[in-house]
């Protein structure tokens, strides 16, 4: 199947729901039928997970409704948008406290792709250039994404080498968001999948939801740049939403 350039992208999609809690419920919901409907097709999902607080709440939903659901746990396959590095255990690491949300899910532990962590043996550079290998040429059935409050995604910041940097998987180095080491995907990864989700929540995203779906540069909003190739969902909140042209809002559904 060809793909369609990202400039040939379809537009993105806006839902509009009441605040955090019900942007969680509708994000697990709607990953659960995506799962479901790709093995139902034979093929093992790909997915990309995001850090952040929006999208954890998120997985705790996911856990207590995935036991119940279609979903084949076994035969999925979770990849990490960015990572901080730090040591394995670290308060800061974005897969262990998701990993241990997941854990009565039954993930395969073969399946499960976290970013290399700081104790692991490996400076920084080496431990980017691993996870390329392991990703190797994967395209993402459905790539999660967060929103700062600057506009970044994963770990590429705005006016940051981070932002324009070449390649698949970078070493991020003096991130603006602490810790300031960290491992991300470039929008060239995620660009590739075939759908893409964001999800925001909060008032102090407004300001970039808005920049990010009126075409802003990717290097001042990282976020505008990022697009699946068949999907991208924005799931936003009210207070996320507020700051949309009444043209834009109006396309979200409650
Ligand atoms: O490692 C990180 O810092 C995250 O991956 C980051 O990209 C996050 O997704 C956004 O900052 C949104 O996070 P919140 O939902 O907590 O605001």
């Amino acid at each position: 199947m060809t793909q369609p350039d990202v400039d040939s992208a379809p537009a993105p999609e806006i839902l509009l729901h009441a605040d955090a809690d019900a942007v969680a419920e509708a994000l697990a919901a709607r990953l659960l039928a995506r799962l479901a409907e790709i093995q139902g097709e034979g093929r093992v999902p790909q997915l990309c997970l995001t850090g952040g607080r929006i999208a954890t709440k998120a997985y705790g939903r996911l856990a207590e409704e995935g036991r119940s659901s279609a979903v084949d746990w076994g035969r999925v396959e979770l990849w990490w948008g960015d990572e901080r590095f730090v040591p394995a255990g670290d308060d800061d690491r974005n897969a262990e406290p998701v990993l241990e949300l997941l854990r009565p899910l039954g993930l395969a532990a073969e399946r499960v792709h976290v970013m290399p962590a700081a104790d692991a043996g490996t400076d920084l550079d080496d431990a980017a250039d691993a996870y390329a290998r392991e990703l190797g040429g994967t395209r993402f059935d459905v790539c999660l994404l967060g929103l700062g409050p600057d506009g970044h995604v994963a770990s590429l910041f705005p006016e940051h080498p981070s932002s324009h940097a070449e390649g698949r998987v970078i070493a991020v180095r003096n991130s603006p968001k602490p810790p300031p080491d960290r491992i991300s995907l470039t929008l060239e990864v995620v660009n590739a999948s075939a759908e893409v989700w964001f999800l925001v929540s909060g008032e102090d995203k407004a300001a970039a939801t808005a920049l990010a779906l009126q075409g802003a540069g990717p290097v001042q909003v990282p976020g505008a740049g990022a697009h699946g190739q068949h999907r991208t969902l924005w799931l936003l909140d009210r207070a996320a939403a507020s700051e949309l042209p009444p043209d834009l809002a109006q396309h979200g559904r409650f």
